[in-house]
């Protein structure tokens, strides 16, 4: 985690953010560019607050109940947080003018207390562990476990402009220690603690940041040059720039999405990543989509979804989300299904995704789906696990159109 504590300044950063996320329910990414800008931060110090932050939040009710103190008092009792977090990881205390201390015996006892409740040392709520055990059985401690892990740094070679063995050579020109990543060709995982969004090879469009298991739900599209491919839920256009890649700039690409701002994102990203046959669309009403009926030869549905796979690198949304958004966002995956799938043409391919690993959004909606669709025929389907991978947690099925 860290080899030595953190600074005074640092730790009462760390107490600010959180008390940015757990108290005004702001999500993590702002509470950080609220806090480090203007300030005049070192890239590995920004790293280290980053690290402590974002651990704090993905074991929030261990951290609090070694502390003995609920997450509200972050602002009161933040000092005592930041104490037993540095008292778990073996390190001297911060050096803070005022500090609110925890008896060794009692950190002790509370620690062995602790390590006897899996779900609590995992940094699980009640609600996300009785879902988990509930959808996914023996599979779910295992991936609670890894969820409660530091993400790892990952890149995706921009196809478009360079092979990843020139970006690695790059990069490390750049002081960017990467590696390859077995079995994700474009893959390259950051090893060093470097700011990326700094380097020219990120100002020439040579890589975007995207996890690995991303990447693979990308690759799954298979999207041939010359080819019509709608990318229906594409946001700020994570995948399909990846999709651009697999065209090489050949062929239509059309990103859709019910927000402009993620649009005008993506065609940002887009014209610094080369990607030039990308064309842009606002779901204004299901008009848009009728317009479209049996056009194209790839549709990617990335739906919306609990994103209980990707709870590593958005932690603060385990303290934020309830259990009863879930079936809201079951019934809008069907209707998205139903819907947009009559995008795809003749021997066409819809590939259905989500980042979660949760049964109820992935295998149980392509089930009723097909049950429902006879005119498609499933291919294959893949959970991209958080436990084996390493990577976000994903879900992705590939069905082919048969008939009209
Ligand atoms: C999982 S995110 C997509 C992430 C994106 N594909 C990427 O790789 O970066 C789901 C997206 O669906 C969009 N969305 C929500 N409701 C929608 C709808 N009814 N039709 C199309 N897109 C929708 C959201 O705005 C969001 O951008």
């Amino acid at each position: 985690m860290l080899n030595a504590s953190l600074s005074p300044s640092s730790t009462e950063l760390v107490i600010n953010v959180l008390t940015m996320v757990l108290n005004e329910g702001k999500p993590l990414d702002r509470a950080y560019s609220h806090h480090f800008s203007g300030l005049k931060l070192a890239p590995s110090e920004q790293a280290r607050i980053t690290t402590v932050a974002g651990d704090l939040l993905r074991r929030l009710n261990l951290y609090c109940y070694l502390a003995d103190m609920a997450p509200a008092d972050i602002e009161r009792l933040g000092s005592r947080l930041l104490n037993a977090w540095h008292m778990f990881h073996g390190l001297e205390l911060p050096k803070l003018p005022y500090t609110l201390t925890i008896e060794q015996n009692d950190f002790d006892q509370r620690l062995a207390q602790a390590k006897l409740d899996l779900p609590l040392f995992d940094g699980c709520p009640e609600w996300l562990d009785e879902l988990g055990t509930a959808q996914m059985g023996s599979l779910w401690p295992a991936e609670r476990a890894a969820l409660a892990m530091a993400p790892q740094r990952f890149l995706r070679t921009n196809l478009l402009k360079c092979q990843p063995e020139e970006l690695q050579q790059k990069l490390a020109r750049e002081g960017v220690q990467t590696q390859r990543v077995d079995g994700v060709d474009t893959a390259l995982q950051v090893i060093s603690d470097s700011a990326l969004f700094r380097t020219d090879s990120f100002k020439a469009g040579l890589f975007e940041q995207q996890d690995a298991g991303s990447q693979q739900v990308a690759a799954a599209v298979n999207a041939k040059p010359g080819m019509r491919v709608i990318d229906a839920c594409a946001g700020a256009g994570g995948k399909t720039l990846s999709i651009a890649a697999q065209m090489q700039g050949k062929g239509r690409l059309l990103a859709m999405d019910v927000e402009q701002w993620k649009l005008d994102s993506l065609k940002q990203r887009a014209r610094r990543g080369g990607a030039h046959n990308i064309e842009t669309r606002l779901i204004a009403s299901s008009k848009t989509i009728k317009r479209l009926k049996l056009t194209a030869d790839r549709v990617l549905l990335d739906v919306p979804c609990s994103g209980l796979g990707v709870l590593k690198r958005n932690p603060d949304a385990k303290w934020r989300d309830t259990p009863e958004r879930l079936p809201v966002l079951v019934q809008l995956q069907k209707d998205i299904l139903q819907s947009y799938s009559r995008m795809v043409k003749v021997d066409g391919i819809l590939i259905y995704a989500t980042c979660s690993i949760m049964p109820q959004e992935n295998r149980q909606q392509v089930d009723a789906f097909l049950a429902a669709n006879p005119h498609f025929s499933f291919m294959d389907d893949e959970t991209i696990s958080v436990a084996e991978s390493g990577f976000d947690g994903f879900y992705l099925a590939r069905m082919q159109r048969i008939t009209e």
